[in-house]
């Protein structure tokens, strides 16, 4: 039977933003509805959709090889240990920022700092994390999972809520103020130790890896490239410090060519000042991978 790689994809928050990563790195991944096994346009990869809050536990135990969930579920999992972290992939539902789980009350609950909390009844899906913070905080309170929709629960069914947040939104709507920071959290490309030392599945996976990060790298960047004549090549590069540009010579020996690349956000400051100082034949393009 040849080799294969069993990778869990997160289903929920980051289900679209995963499959368009992958998308990004080159491979294809379908979704078909009410199915738990989408499928990837590589034959070497078997696919499972899981919730990210059972991501580890799955790859741990060696059901999956490898999968991508959040740094948050490794951690109330008590995973870390267990699992290898091959990569970390800055994306989260709707951004390119880590998530934040937050300690928050009502608008105008008393509760300013942690000791508020003594004897107090909190709601999360993060029980563990949740109890191992106000430990370190020598506060007793009363910890209540909670299964979701967790902003509605104060003040009538919780003082306080320990929740999930990327852009502040649900909290705003919900009148809820941050009172404290438990711990932040990307997603993480993990595997099991066994498959991560087994040669076949650790160079699949350091492959996915590889490509996954590329695309990730390129995104907000673009590539620029440019004729100059010789004589104004001193002045163009100095425009572009830190980029360490490429230079060719073109047929013309008065002519250089200057290829560099980019952050997306630079060149509408960049190109008027690369024209002024002597470059034409501009070309912006955008990049699909950087690998470094
Ligand atoms: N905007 C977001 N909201 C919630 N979780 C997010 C967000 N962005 C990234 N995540 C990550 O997604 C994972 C949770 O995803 P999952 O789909 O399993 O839970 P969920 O979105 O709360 O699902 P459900 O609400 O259906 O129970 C966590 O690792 C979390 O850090
Ligand atoms: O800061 P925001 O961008 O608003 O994102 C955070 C919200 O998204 C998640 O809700 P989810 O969709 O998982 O619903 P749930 O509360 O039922 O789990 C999370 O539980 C927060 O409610
Ligand atoms: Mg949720």
């Amino acid at each position: 039977m040849s080799n294969q790689l069993k990778l869990g994809l997160p289903a929920g928050s980051l289900q679209d933003a995963t499959a368009e990563l992958f998308r990004k790195a080159g491979y294809k991944v379908t979704f078909a509805s009410r199915s738990y096994y989408p499928t990837i346009d590589d034959p070497d990869i078997h696919c499972t959709l899981i919730r990210a809050q059972e991501m580890a536990r799955y790859v741990r135990d060696g059901s999956l090889d490898c999968g991508l969930t959040g740094h948050d579920w490794v951690v109330e999992n008590d995973a870390e240990k267990d699992v290898v972290e091959l990569a970390e992939l800055v994306f989260s539902k709707v951004s390119r920022r880590p998530v934040r789980w937050v300690l928050a009350v009502p608008n105008d609950s008393p509760i300013q700092t942690p000791k508020d909390l003594q004897g107090k009844r909190i709601a999360t899906e993060v029980v563990n994390i949740t109890r191992k913070w106000l430990a370190s905080h020598g506060v007793t309170a009363s910890v209540e999972f909670s299964w979701g929709a967790t902003e509605v629960k104060p003040p009538k069914l919780a003082d306080a809520i320990v929740e999930v947040t990327e852009t502040g939104s649900s909290l705003k709507a919900n009148n809820l103020r941050i009172v404290a920071d438990l711990l932040t959290s990307t997603t993480r490309f993990i595997a099991n130790p066994a498959a991560a030392a087994d040669p076949w599945k650790r160079q699949k996976m350091d492959d996915l890896v590889l490509m996954l990060k590329g695309a990730m790298a390129a995104e907000g960047k673009v590539g620029l490239m440019m004729n100059v004549p010789r004589e104004k090549q001193a002045a163009v590069v100095a425009l572009l410090p830190g980029h360490k540009p490429t230079l060719s010579a073109l047929s013309d020996p008065e002519w250089v060519d200057v290829l560099v690349i980019l952050t997306e956000n630079e060149v509408r400051q960049l190109i008027p000042s690369l024209k002024r100082a002597g470059a034409c034949g501009i070309v912006e393009f955008p990049l699909n991978k950087v690998i470094d």
